[in-house]
């Protein structure tokens, strides 16, 4: 065709058949990229039945989630994907994934979500933006190393909880008691112990409320939870309600913290460090110094964060006290060779330390299988793909939500024998000399943002644990119930025991 003939008929066709024309070797072109990178490109892992727009909800079990996800796991394997809604999640089940994942960056962000953006407002650890993050983590660590969390100074205060605990327990004479009350109260007792009753003029009350408020955040965040799925069913008044409820706790419980702040403030002799809060109010001083006005070490920072620690180490240890406690109160045979282990290595004339752990391996069994079993935080705290990656030979989408099926790594029967059965043999060696923890034990996840609490749990938990069975024999009144409660955290139900003075 001749220049002047295409002139003619471009200007005498319909110009939209001249458009087709022209678009005609674009699409095909974009046809063919597309066919080449769908040959080469990886998929999506494989998912459960969906529904559109729901995704995998409607199949959820609405008491447990994490039962629903581990029977998925045991149908897809390692990994799988799914939605939630309209959001996309990558859940990791099993341990050696869990940790080649955690290892790289890309694989640690954490989502935006509705109810710690509405609560924290960019502020705290688990879910402030990375550079914020990263300080605040590294200054909690450094601060705890600092305090000698692991190491003596520390000692002497969780030893204060456990012997307020035994008297508390002691006062009970034999009767019946709630083994979750008795924890609770021995916490806040050793709250005040450590000179709140000073700080706050009403006392018990005032430590008392702050608890209420804290339990109020877990019992009302299963519901509120929904709303980082489906941000636009706060106009339901249900859940607008269970919303209402967690805020108006936390934000009771920052006015709390604030005022333990100001207290420090006002005390505070800027030569002995003796809390996380002194250690803030100095790196705040430093920052008004160098930079003018405090940023990162702001007001709005300390009571996110210092809330955050209280809510976090608060609820996950002394849920996994009670879970020790239940456990060894069901198996008399487990509790007498934990007993006979203290007799041996401590005696009865001195509280047990984190020291002796290393001569105690049964006992540190029985811990580890406790967390094995209860694992309080059956689907760790979600984490996000911060760019386009790949695992497990799979395509992972930037800002896919990565959940860790911590229930599952811990009760899959391919991995653990008779894994819904409490043997505490699993965790020693052969001989059953010495403490063996499997690679695949990781009930405080991996990588970076592995719990930076872990240490002070350990502590607290093997302290509490052994200076109550030192002193008592523990007994269940009526038969064990295992089932647990769900809140953030599996929880015991409400149980009650007797305590024998040994
Ligand atoms: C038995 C006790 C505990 C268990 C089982 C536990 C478990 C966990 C798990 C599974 C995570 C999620 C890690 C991840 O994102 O992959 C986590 C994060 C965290 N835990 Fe713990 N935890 C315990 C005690 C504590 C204590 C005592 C504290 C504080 C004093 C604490 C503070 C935190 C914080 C701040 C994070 C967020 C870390 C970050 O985003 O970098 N935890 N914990």
């Amino acid at each position: 065709m001749q220049p002047t003939a295409l002139v003619e008929f471009v200007s005498s066709a319909d110009p939209a058949a001249v458009l087709l024309l022209l678009a005609l070797p674009f699409v095909c072109y974009w046809a063919l990229c597309e066919w080449r990178s769908r040959k080469t490109r990886k998929s999506l892992p494989p998912s459960p039945f969906q529904l559109p727009l729901l995704g995998c909800l409607p199949f959820l079990d609405h008491k447990f989630p994490h039962l629903s996800f581990s029977k998925w796991a045991d149908r897809l394997g390692k990994i799988y994907s799914c939605r939630m809604g309209t959001q996309l999640v990558v859940v990791l089940n099993e341990a050696q994934l869990i940790r080649e994942a955690f290892a790289q960056p890309c694989f640690n962000g954490r989502p935006d979500m509705y109810t710690s953006r509405v609560t924290a407002q960019g502020n705290g650890i688990s879910f402030a933006p990375d550079h914020l993050w990263q300080i605040h983590r590294k200054f909690a660590l450094k601060t705890f190393k600092m305090l000698g969390i692991g190491r003596n100074v520390m000692e002497e205060k969780i030893h204060e909880e456990a012997d307020r605990l035994v008297q508390l327990i002691a006062g009970f004479q034999g009767r019946p008691f709630c083994n979750k009350n008795a924890i609770r109260n021995g916490h806040e007792q050793r709250h005040l112990s450590r000179g709140v009753r000073e700080e706050f003029p009403h006392g018990f009350r005032r430590v008392h409320g702050f608890y209420e408020q804290m339990n109020s955040v877990f019992r009302y965040f299963g519901v509120a939870g929904i709303l980082n799925i489906f941000p636009g069913l706060i106009v339901v008044p249900a859940v607008r309600a269970s919303f209402a409820k967690v805020t108006e706790a936390l934000n009771s419980a920052a006015g709390y913290i604030t005022e333990m702040f100001e207290h420090h403030l006002a005390t505070s002799t800027r030569v002995w460090i003796r809390d996380y809060t002194d250690a803030f109010i100095e790196a705040r001083l430093k920052e008004k110094v160098t930079e003018g006005s405090p940023k990162l070490f702001s007001d709005k920072q300390y009571v996110a964060a210092a809330r955050e620690l209280f809510l976090t180490g608060y609820e996950s240890t002394t849920a996994t006290t009670r879970w020790a406690f239940l456990y060894t109160s069901a198996n008399p045979e487990v509790q007498k060779r934990v007993q006979e282990e203290i007799d041996h290595v401590v005696g009865r004339s001195r509280m047990p330390c984190y020291s002796d752990a290393k001569n105690m391996p049964y006992t540190q069994a029985v811990l580890c299988e406790v967390q094995r079993i209860a694992c309080v935080g059956p689907m760790g705290v979600p984490h996000r793909a911060t760019k386009d990656t790949e695992l497990a030979g799979y395509r992972i989408p930037k800002d896919a939500w990565i959940f860790t099926n911590l229930w599952h790594v811990h009760r899959d029967s391919n991995v653990w024998q008779n894994s819904d059965s409490f043997i505490p043999e699993r965790f020693l060696s052969a001989d059953g000399l010495r403490l063996e923890v499997p690679k695949l034990f990781m009930p405080f996840s991996a990588g970076k943002r592995i719990c930076p609490g872990e240490s002070l749990a350990k502590v607290q938990i093997f302290s509490i644990f052994t200076t109550v069975l030192q002193n008592f024999r523990l007994s269940l009144v009526g038969q064990p119930d295992f089932e647990p409660i769900n809140g953030i955290t599996l929880d015991t139900k409400d149980h009650h025991m007797t305590a024998v003075a040994r």
